[in-house]
């Protein structure tokens, strides 16, 4: 019999059930064991849900109350010395401390950095080793949570991050070799395998998802050391979990490596089949993930029966398990809990149920002609949406077609830019501006909430807004910042507001998916050609403009972030997608240039998330990347000051392709890694003007100037003072006014402070 698993299931909940209760614990309005009891029954009925649509096997410890880098990190005791006191007097306290960072009883220490998780908008927390590090089983979650599911009848299968992911996922301090740290690591999993194996696990899930990148000698002999050391220890099977690309080259080793099964991704690596399963060793397992885990089609059935009868010959049932691509983390929970989506793209779509159930499909296909009729409605669905007018616009295909060079160079080169555009706004050296959302409040959301279901009446929640933008002019001009922004309190998310007002784009009600921590975002699903029925962003830019006789700066999400952080049709190369935003959003541009906007903002922070995952395909994703942020924004005079923004991005490997951005500014995110974001700039000569973040806006921890001060001369030390912008590392949205107030009073003194140092003007 063929098994159907799964690799990691949502966490937040349907209503981010999760999300209130952290969020409430962190307020200290509920106790610590409130917030474990809505984590428990959230797993549970996640676990019962898994069942019902047809898995046979379900995944635990995919849970995590913020992340499940942090848990291994905390588990293994990788705990930096800052946190320790912490830890050791409150584990929970001192695991928030380290996601979070922590200001109070005389402690102040920043949280851990937070990245992008491979090429997806899921964020982990990277831990910090050193060279003398040491690991222990400091907890034991994932045998906790294998008994848990155990004695509420499920049969589980506990989910690891395997040693070597998670060294090279890891950062080292003081920059020794984190695999050097291997033989360290080895006999604390020896360890956790053989308790998972006395409580009766079977099989482990061991995720080495590093294996799907390029990965040299060193890597590979890692791998190989790691399997061999634990290949003679009492413990479960294991099923070694690659996703979200191919093998390719790693596989001729991979499958010498002493493991007992084979996850493979055949949505991203179709192509893999014929390889993996030529060299499968006799006794392995094969988990053929055919589900995208990733995005939100349906599933061609048609196309993947094929290929699992001829897995299932070759190997037999017995060895074959079906299951997503990935962990399903990545997507919502439940179609059918969505009412208001357009009938023919409802009937397109398989969140995480769905695609349970779809694999529950193939399996029975398999075994019996009992999912005849499900082939049939799953065979309609996909030719409904072949078919759609809804999908294919001509006009879009016209203007796509007619696009030339000359709509992706902007007029002069960045020097006779930088002349006329100093003329025209005449700041101050240091200009001190915002990313450009400030805090969503409560207040912000609920009038939100209740316009949008008709409890506040358009004008009255316009009127609202007005006020909340004035109030957020005004405290700018009070403190002295040069270029404003409105503050993107009529926006629910960047890219969501955006996909709201874009033809082709539809919107879910409960699509959340975890973004970080209790954050979450619920990604627009673009599912035909794309085009900007009317101006979007220009009457909100205009109204803050007339309140003000600084610089406003308009404020426009960049076709790469719209594109990687939705949902995309995957009927058509991401580029021709990309390009149609890219064309909305110039149109866009123009219409703010024309409203007198002189500083236009085009965030681009999932530039490089997007990158494929192999080096190999980077040159051709880069260059239409850039051309499409080109594209978006070339059409301005030279006079418009163009700015752009990115935040976790390690930029030392694509520096050609930020230059060939050529926006006038940009902002990017630095202070958490100490300005260390800044060497791409400077070995690369960056010539246009930059602003690294001085601040983390993802912590509550108000910095002192004195702080910020240092990292400028960091940074003055190494580029052009005259080229340096003074912000926070993104926008303010997650944070409260108070401290936003506080650090925002401090980052002008230090950039006060810079002038006074360096140009010895105030
Ligand atoms: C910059 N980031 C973003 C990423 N991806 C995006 N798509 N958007 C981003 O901004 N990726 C990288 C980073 C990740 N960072 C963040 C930061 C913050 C959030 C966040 O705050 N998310 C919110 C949800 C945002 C939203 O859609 N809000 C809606 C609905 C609000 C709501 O819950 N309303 C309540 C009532 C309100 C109340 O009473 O308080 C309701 O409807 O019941 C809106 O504002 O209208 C979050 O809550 O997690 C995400 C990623
Ligand atoms: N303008 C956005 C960028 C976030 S990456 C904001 O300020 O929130
Ligand atoms: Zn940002």
């Amino acid at each position: 019999m063929t098994t159907l698993t799964n690799l990691g299931f949502p966490r937040i909940g349907v209503k981010r059930e999760l999300k209130q209760a952290l969020e409430s614990f962190w307020r200290g309005e509920a106790t610590a064991s409130e917030l474990q009891d809505t984590a428990s029954a959230l797993r549970k009925r996640h676990w019962q849900l898994q069942r019902e649509a047809g898995a046979d096997v379900v995944p635990c410890n995919d849970f995590s109350l913020y992340d499940h880098v942090l848990d291994t990190a905390f588990m293994l005791d990788a705990i930096p010395d800052r946190y320790r006191a912490l830890a050791d007097a409150n584990p929970l306290s001192g695991y928030f401390a380290l996601a979070r960072g922590f200001q109070g009883d005389g402690i102040d220490v920043h949280a851990l950095e937070m990245t992008k998780w491979f090429d997806t908008n899921y964020h982990y927390l990277v831990p910090e080793l050193h060279e003398n590090q040491t690991f222990r089983l400091r907890s034991d979650k994932p045998v906790a949570e294998f008994l848990e599911a155990k004695k509420l009848g499920f049969k589980a299968r506990p989910v690891i991050v395997g040693p070597v992911s998670f060294l090279l996922l890891s950062k080292t301090v003081d920059g020794s070799d984190r695999l050097a740290l291997l033989d360290r690591l080895i006999p604390v999993y020896a360890e956790l395998l053989g308790k998972l194996k006395d409580a009766g696990a079977d099989w482990v899930q061991i995720d080495e998802p590093c294996l799907v990148l390029d990965q040299d000698s060193d890597d590979q002999a890692a791998y190989r050391h790691a399997y061999r050391a634990l290949a003679n220890v009492k413990r479960p099977s294991l099923l070694l979990a690659t996703y979200f690309g191919a093998l390719e080259d790693n596989l001729s080793w991979v499958t010498s490596l002493p493991v007992d099964g084979l996850h493979i991704d055949l949505v991203r690596a179709p192509e893999q089949f014929d390889a993996v399963i030529d060299s499968l060793s006799s006794q392995w397992v094969l988990s053929l993930g055919i589900v995208d885990g990733r995005n939100v089609w349906r599933t061609d059935l048609d196309r993947v029966l094929p290929l699992v009868k001829r897995a299932h010959q070759r190997i037999g049932g017995e060895r074959l398990q079906l299951a997503p691509s990935c962990s399903l983390l990545h997507v919502p929970i439940d179609v059918t809990l969505e009412k208001a989506l357009p009938a023919g793209v409802y009937s397109w779509l398989a969140f995480a149920r769905q695609k349970i159930e779809e694999l529950r499909t193939v399996a029975d296909a398999l075994s019996s002609a009992n999912a005849l009729h499900a082939l049939e409605t799953a065979r309609l669905r996909q030719s409904s949406r072949k078919n759609s007018p809804d999908v294919h616009r001509p006009d879009v295909a016209k203007r796509l077609a007619q696009i030339d060079g000359h709509a992706s160079r902007r007029m002069s080169d960045y020097t006779q830019r930088r002349a006329v555009q100093q003329q025209r706004l005449r700041l101050p050296a240091f200009p001190t501006t915002t990313i450009g959302s400030f805090p969503q409040t409560h207040e912000v959301r609920e009038a939100r909430a209740k316009y949008k279901s008709n409890k506040l009446s358009a004008a009255d929640y316009e009127t609202f807004l007005q006020a909340e933008t004035q109030r957020c002019v005004r405290f700018q001009e009070d403190i002295g910042l040069d270029v404003l922004v409105h503050g993107e309190f009529e926006r629910n998310d960047m890219v969501e507001y955006f996909g709201e007002q874009l033809d082709g784009f539809a919107f879910t009600k409960l699509g959340w998916v975890q973004s970080y921590g209790s954050r979450c975002v619920k990604p627009p699903i673009i599912y035909g050609d794309v085009r900007r029925p009317s101006p979007m962003t220009v009457a909100w830019s205009r109204y803050a403009q007339s309140l003000t006789r600084r610089p406003m700066k308009g404020m426009l999400t960049g076709p790469v972030t719209v594109l990687q952080w939705s949902f995309v049709r995957d009927d058509q190369p991401r580029a021709a997608t990309c390009r149609q935003i890219a064309l909305a959003l110039r149109d866009e541009v123009l219409d703010l240039e024309a409203a007198g906007i002189g500083v236009i903002q085009i965030d681009e922070p999932a530039l490089r998330e997007g990158l494929p995952l192999r080096r190999n395909q980077w040159n051709t994703y880069l260059d239409w990347a850039t051309e499409c942020f080109r594209l978006a924004v070339c059409g301005v005079r030279d006079e418009t000051q163009i700015h752009t923004h990115m935040c976790y991005s390690e930029f030392n490997d694509i520096m050609d392709s930020v230059a060939a951005m050529d926006a006038d500014v940009i902002s990017i995110e630095t202070s958490r890694s100490n300005m260390e974001l800044l060497d791409a700039f400077v070995k690369f000569r960056y010539p246009n003007d930059i602003g690294p973040g001085v601040y983390d806006i993802h912590s509550p921890r108000v910095p002192r100037s004195a702080e910020m001060t240092q990292l400028l001369a960091r940074a003055v030390s190494v580029l052009n003072p005259n080229q340096l912008w003074v912000n926070p590392d993104c926008g303010l949205k997650t944070r409260g006014w108070p401290e936003t107030r506080a650090a925002l009073v401090q980052m002008v003194e230090a950039a006060q402070a810079m002038r006074h140092i360096v140009f010895e003007s105030v």
